[in-house]
């Protein structure tokens, strides 16, 4: 397994692999020198000479915390991907996850969701049944999605938001900490606050 992006949230994916019996076999960030002191012999990446970078080899998880970054990374990358699911995290059989997704301690995916690519479903974060979580997304920990929520591509729940039932989140959004969502919210937009209000339309990427 390879893991490209050498920073924190680096760290906790390492673990998981670590835990699941994966060796990883190289450590790739576009800034080595801006890696976290726990990663050790990371290459620089990508980003400045695609074509020399081994795109074939072993799989290879996005370990970007930003989610455009994600994105972008995803767009120059031609490689296979793979999940990191922590063995504390309890799926059920009928949700999908999909490829490049990492999946932290203690969440939670209840029946008939559907996760994208390139996910990160964050430490003890709870996403409840019939959920839609777009390509790209952050449910951050302990953030609560009740039933049939969908959040849109790229969008950010912060640490501890709650959104209630049925409620649509557009794609590109930031939901607050702790932030309670009782309505939808259009595609860009930054929401805080209970009940959650927005406060910026972000500049679609
Ligand atoms: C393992 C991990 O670490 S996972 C990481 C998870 N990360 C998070 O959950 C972080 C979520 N981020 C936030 O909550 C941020 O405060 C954001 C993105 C919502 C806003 O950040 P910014 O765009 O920099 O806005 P800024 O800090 O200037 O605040 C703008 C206003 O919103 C208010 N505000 C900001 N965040 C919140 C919040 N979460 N709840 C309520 N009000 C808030 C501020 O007090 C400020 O109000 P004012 O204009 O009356 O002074």
């Amino acid at each position: 397994m390879r893991i490209y992006g050498a920073g924190g949230h680096s760290q906790v994916i390492k673990e998981v692999l670590k835990q699941n019996g994966y060796a990883i076999s190289d450590t790739f960030d576009d800034k080595p020198e801006g890696s976290h002191y726990a990663s050790k012999n990371v290459t620089t990446g990508a980003r400045k000479d695609l074509t020399s970078f081994p795109h074939a080899g072993d799989p290879v998880i996005i370990a970007v915390g930003t989610n455009a970054h994600r994105a972008e990374i995803a767009q120059f990358l031609n490689c296979k991907y793979e999940k990191a699911i922590h063995a504390s995290a309890i799926i059920s059989p009928t949700s999908k996850v999909g490829e490049g997704t990492v999946v932290f301690a203690g969440a939670i995916i209840q029946p008939n969701t559907t996760i994208g690519k390139h996910v990160i479903i964050n430490t003890g974060a709870s996403v409840d049944h019939d959920n839609i979580i777009g390509d790209f997304a952050h449910i951050s920990p302990k953030a609560a999605l009740c039933g049939h929520v969908e959040v849109g591509e790229g969008s950010h729940v912060g640490v501890g938001a709650v959104v209630i039932p049925k409620v649509k989140i557009g794609k590109w959004c930031t939901i607050g900490a702790g932030t309670i969502v009782i309505k939808d919210i259009p595609d860009y937009s930054t929401v805080v606050g209970n009940p959650g209000r927005i406060i910026k339309t972000n500049n679609p990427l």
